[in-house]
This record gives C-alpha cells, structure tokens and sequence, in this order.
C-alpha cells in the first residue's frame, strides 16, 4: 500500500505509457486507500466481512449514543434519509486505511484503544469510557471474539496463501515477541473454504500480491477484516522460496505475453525523448501533464 505524499497519479501514468510488467493491479490502489470501499469491494465480490455502519461526518452524518451506557450507537443522515444502528461490542475504525488508531468497544463501558506497535505495547484498555470518539469519519464493524485469541495474517502470491496466527492486539496489548524481536507468529493451516474466501478477496482487488487479515469468528464464522496491499513474510524461509518461485513464474509468464518494456537497447536520454513525443500525443493529454519526461530516468532507477 502506498502513503501519501507518494506521486500515485504520476505513477499510474507513467505504468500507461510505458506498459512495464506489473505484478499488481496498480488502478486499484485508490480504491484501497479508504476502509468503506475495500469493505464495498469484499462485499460485491462475496467475501464474507462483519455487518457495519458508516459514520461520514462530511456528509453531515449525525451520532447518537443510545441505551443506559451507551451500548447502541444510531446513525442518521436527515438529507440522505438513512438512519442506521449498531450495538456494542463493535470496533470503531477511522476510514483511512493507514490511520491504526483502531477502537473497540465493550457492552457496558470500556474502550480498547489500539494503535501501531510501539515496542511491545499494541492497545490500551479504558475501562470507563462509554462514548465514541465525535469528529472523524470511521466505519463501525460488529465485534467478534477470535477464535484462540487470535489473528490469521495471510499473505497471497497468485494462488499460494501462507497463514500465520498472532496474538491478537486487543487481548492484553503486549506483543509477544521471540529471542530475535520478532513478533510471535504461528504457521496455519487453512481450510478449503477459507482458501475460496482468500481467492475471491484477491480476484477482488485484482493484486498477485496482497496481504489481508481473516477473522475465525465463533463457530465457522470467518470474515476478512482488513485489506493491506502489498505485504509479504518477514520470517519463513518456507514462504520465502515458494514466494519467490511463485513470482518469478509469474513474471516470466508476463513477459511471455509480451509486455511493452523499455528496449534497454536505447539510452535513457533518447528514452526520454520518445517519451516526450508519446506524451505530446493527444490521447496522451491527461498523462502529459502528470509525468514530466525528463524525470523518466529517475523513474526507472
Ligand atoms: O504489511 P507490511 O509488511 O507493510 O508491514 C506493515 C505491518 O503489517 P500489517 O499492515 O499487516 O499490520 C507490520 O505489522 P505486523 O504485520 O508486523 O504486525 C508493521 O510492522 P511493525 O509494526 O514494525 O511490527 P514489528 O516488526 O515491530 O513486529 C510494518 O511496520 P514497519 O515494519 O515499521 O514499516 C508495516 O509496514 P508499513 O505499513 O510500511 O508501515
Ligand atoms: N470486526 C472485528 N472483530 C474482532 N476483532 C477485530 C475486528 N476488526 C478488527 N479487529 C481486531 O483489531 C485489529 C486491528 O484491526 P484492523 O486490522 O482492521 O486495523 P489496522 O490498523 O488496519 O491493522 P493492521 O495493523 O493489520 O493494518 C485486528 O488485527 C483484530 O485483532
């Protein structure tokens, strides 16, 4: 997944024009960059995700917390006509991807606030806290307790999905870690209906490479919770080769079908210079004013 100030419009053009070899779908990374639409694109493709409420307050959505402590929290737009509701325990999520300041919250009062792994501390429980954060836009999921406390990391290469179990980050917010730093992770096995949820949540954001997060609900509830582009295995060597034997298979299945790349044969400068000529086209109008040529070999370094 990209960041901002990351130059994805300039990239998108530059991948148009020049047609290089792309393991991933890169058109889809804008529609990655906001939790409501990957949990759109789940829900279109048939992958199963927790029942959810949005909350956009740019859109003049409006909170109620309703009940004793609070515990069901009511949604209504008055110009959009809608008013939805979810009951606690639900997990309050801001709807940009990158923000991991991720809240869960208790039937009762208590807020679980997770954030990004700071040495060995994952989330902070308030035990007393009943109201939900009131400015920001955020998605608002039903929580369900994990299967053995934990989270199923998986990471796709085309058709291979490695699984591995953690800890998850709302049980106690200490991260175990090995001798080395690592974080505790155990291989999983998954099961044929998980793989078919792992196969449709990739076909769904058209990425060889992706890495998503399953839930094991109660029972054989499962669902994908989170979407995190492109993400690979830091610690199995296992992985490590079928990943790269995988990749390597399909980027030269790739090139076998002819991919438009730069003939290396040509010297950068003159590169650019064809560049230019493709860029002033006018079906190149919208790439033209996005790539500047004479940037192309700093690109392609
Ligand atoms: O998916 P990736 O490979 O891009 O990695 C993500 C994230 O994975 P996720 O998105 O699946 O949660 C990692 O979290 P985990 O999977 O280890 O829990 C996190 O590691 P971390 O917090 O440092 O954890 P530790 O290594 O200290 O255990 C890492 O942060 P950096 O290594 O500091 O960059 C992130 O990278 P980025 O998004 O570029 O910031
Ligand atoms: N619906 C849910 N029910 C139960 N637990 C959940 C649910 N959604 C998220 N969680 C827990 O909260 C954690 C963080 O949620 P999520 O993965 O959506 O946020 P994130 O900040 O994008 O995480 P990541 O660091 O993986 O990118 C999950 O790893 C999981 O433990």
């Amino acid at each position: 997944m990209y960041s901002p100030p990351f130059p994805l419009d300039k990239v998108l053009a530059y991948c148009d024009l020049r047609r290089p070899v792309l393991v991933n779908n890169l058109h889809m990374q804008p529609h990655m960059m906001d939790r409501r639409q990957i949990r759109n694109l789940l829900d279109q493709a048939g992958v199963p995700t927790p029942d959810a409420v949005f909350v956009d307050r740019d859109d003049g959505d409006v909170v109620e917390q309703r009940g004793e402590n609070g515990d069901t929290l009511v949604v209504k737009n008055i110009k959009r006509k809608k008013e939805f509701a979810i009951s606690k325990p639900f997990v309050e999520k801001p709807v940009n991807p990158e923000d991991h300041n991720v809240y869960i919250y208790y039937k009762g009062g208590g807020v679980r606030q997770l954030f990004r792994k700071t040495k060995n501390e994952s989330s902070r429980l308030d035990p007393s806290e009943k109201k939900v954060r009131t400015t920001g836009s955020y998605v608002y999921e039903e929580f369900y307790q994990p299967a053995e406390c934990a989270d199923v990391k998986v990471y796709a290469v085309g058709d291979f999905f490695y699984a591995q179990s953690r800890k998850a980050p709302h049980i106690d917010g200490v991260v175990d870690r090995d001798p080395t730093g690592r974080e505790v992770r155990v291989p999983v096995v998954l099961s044929g209906r998980e793989l078919e949820i792992c196969r449709k949540a990739t076909t769904a954001f058209d990425q060889f490479v992706l890495g998503f997060d399953l839930l094991r609900g109660p029972g054989d509830k499962r669902f994908v919770i989170d979407v995190n582009g492109w993400s690979l295995v830091k610690n199995s060597d296992e992985y490590a080769s079928r990943c790269g034997k995988v990749l390597a298979e399909h980027i030269v299945a790739l090139l076998e079908k002819g991919a438009d790349l730069p003939d290396p044969n040509i010297p950068t400068h003159n590169r650019s210079s064809r560049l230019q000529s493709a860029a002033q086209q006018p079906s190149s109008k919208q790439t033209s004013e996005l790539f500047d040529p004479s940037q192309e070999s700093t690109c392609v370094a």
